[in-house]
């Protein structure tokens, strides 16, 4: 089965030679072909070029891109669209002058979520999760990471992974499942934290690795939950199992998150909302991708990620949703770049890297997804008849995607 779309005015982020990540001032190029074509076949790119030297194609399913733009499909590398219920209470409480840690101190936060997900059965959590799921979709999200870790117990924690697997076979989307046992202590264990450490890391995971249901480790390294000490414990635990860390870090507080995972060779760390020069420092010549969730900072009233120190740092920078019932209720990749533009200072090219090959990087999937490319999976966004592609995070509020195309079918 082949498509060929005609006439793109523009097609973003063509990189011939594949590349895995862009880092530093590379990011602020976006490269592009203006008066575009592409080919589709199956569910694969299979050419493209420019429209002046296009060959003949007969017979097969045509749509005009006539003045508008395609671009490859977002890729969302920190969401947990796995939950049960919501925490709007919680929402209005903090508009009544409580803090998010204020909350969560009052048995609120993510215990309340792993409460309401322990009660929920799998069918109907699966049926909460899927409509996220065609949301974001819709959002022009096509490769996405989703954590447990509203479980808690070893019962909840592999319900939850077992519905992001089952999200993403019977969606044929790309999802990569991280398991976040240690998100925070339990309330059956408020004075035993190691007790659920012992819990987590000899009990869920064994038992996660041996059915196969994640690819990554995670942790919420945070004042208030797990310390420098716990994180280490975990991820040498998770490395037992072969799984690699993406882990929480610097959200409201540095305690040596950054440089615990840059030692275990995280694949991510993510959040990053305060940051210091030994955190930069000790990224620099690391393989760690840092992941900053703009959308996460708007809705809780916190700093932004200093995404614009951290590129001009000569580091490579994704952008994820964090999509989350407590301190994000939103997938939208759309507003996650504009976000990053208005807010952090990205350039819309660095924000565009930072969503597609950046985020593709950061879920291991930068061989197949994240960039315009011979043999990636077709996935893309072919946008309304737009001016630009400044015009994506400059018309923040408005829908600019017309299709989205997922492993070369039109959605
Ligand atoms: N910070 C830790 N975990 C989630 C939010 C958890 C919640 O409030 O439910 C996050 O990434 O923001
Ligand atoms: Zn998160």
């Amino acid at each position: 089965m082949h498509l060929l779309l005609t006439n793109i005015k523009e097609l973003l982020q063509v990189r011939k030679d594949p590349i895995n990540k862009v880092s530093g001032a590379d990011m602020k190029v976006l490269p592009t072909i203006k008066n575009a074509w592409l080919l589709i076949k199956n569910d694969v790119i299979k050419d493209f070029g420019n429209m002046t030297e296009m060959p003949t194609f007969d017979g097969f399913k045509h749509i005009d891109c006539k003045g508008k733009i395609v671009l490859p499909s977002w890729c969302d590398s920190h969401t947990h669209i796995v939950y049960a219920g919501n925490r709007e209470q919680e929402f209005v409480d903090r508009i009544n002058g409580l803090s998010y840690q204020e909350i969560a101190e009052k048995g609120g936060g993510i215990v309340n979520s792993a409460k309401k997900l322990q009660e929920t059965n799998e069918e109907d959590l699966y049926t909460q999760s899927e409509k996220r799921l065609l949301e974001v979709i819709s959002q022009g999200t096509g490769a996405i990471e989703i954590k447990s870790g509203y479980g808690l117990t070893t019962e909840a924690e592999i319900k939850m992974l077992k519905v992001a697997k089952k999200l993403g076979k019977k969606h044929n989307i790309a999802v990569k499942t991280t398991f976040l046992g240690a998100h925070a202590i339990p309330p059956e264990f408020k004075n035993d934290k190691d007790g659920y450490l012992d819990v987590v890391c000899n009990e869920m995971l064994p038992k996660i690795s041996e059915e196969n249901l994640a690819d990554y480790i995670d942790i919420f390294c945070e004042t208030g939950y797990f310390s420098v000490a716990d994180t280490n414990r975990v991820l040498e635990a998770g490395k037992k199992h072969g799984l690699q860390p993406k882990i929480h870090v610097n959200q409201f507080n540095i305690i040596g998150g950054v440089q615990a995972g840059v030692n275990h060779n995280a694949l991510s760390v993510d959040h990053l909302e305060v940051l210091n020069d030994n955190d930069i420092l000790a990224l620099k010549g690391s393989s760690t991708m840092p992941v900053a969730l703009p959308s996460c900072s708007y809705f809780l009233s916190i700093p932004y990620t200093p995404g614009r120190k951290i590129i001009d740092a000569g580091l490579p920078l994704a952008l994820a949703t964090d999509y989350n019932p407590g301190s994000t209720p939103s997938g939208n990749m759309n507003f996650v770049v504009a976000t990053a533009c208005i807010k952090m200072r990205l350039t819309p090219e660095e924000a565009i890297n930072a969503a597609t090959i950046n985020g593709a990087y950061a879920m291991g999937l930068s061989d197949t997804h994240g960039s315009i490319t011979i043999g990636k999976k077709a996935n893309l966004i072919i946008t309304k008849k737009i001016p630009s592609y400044g015009y994506l995070p400059y018309a923040f509020g408005s829908n600019c995607i017309e299709e989205v195309i997922l492993n070369g079918k039109l959605m």
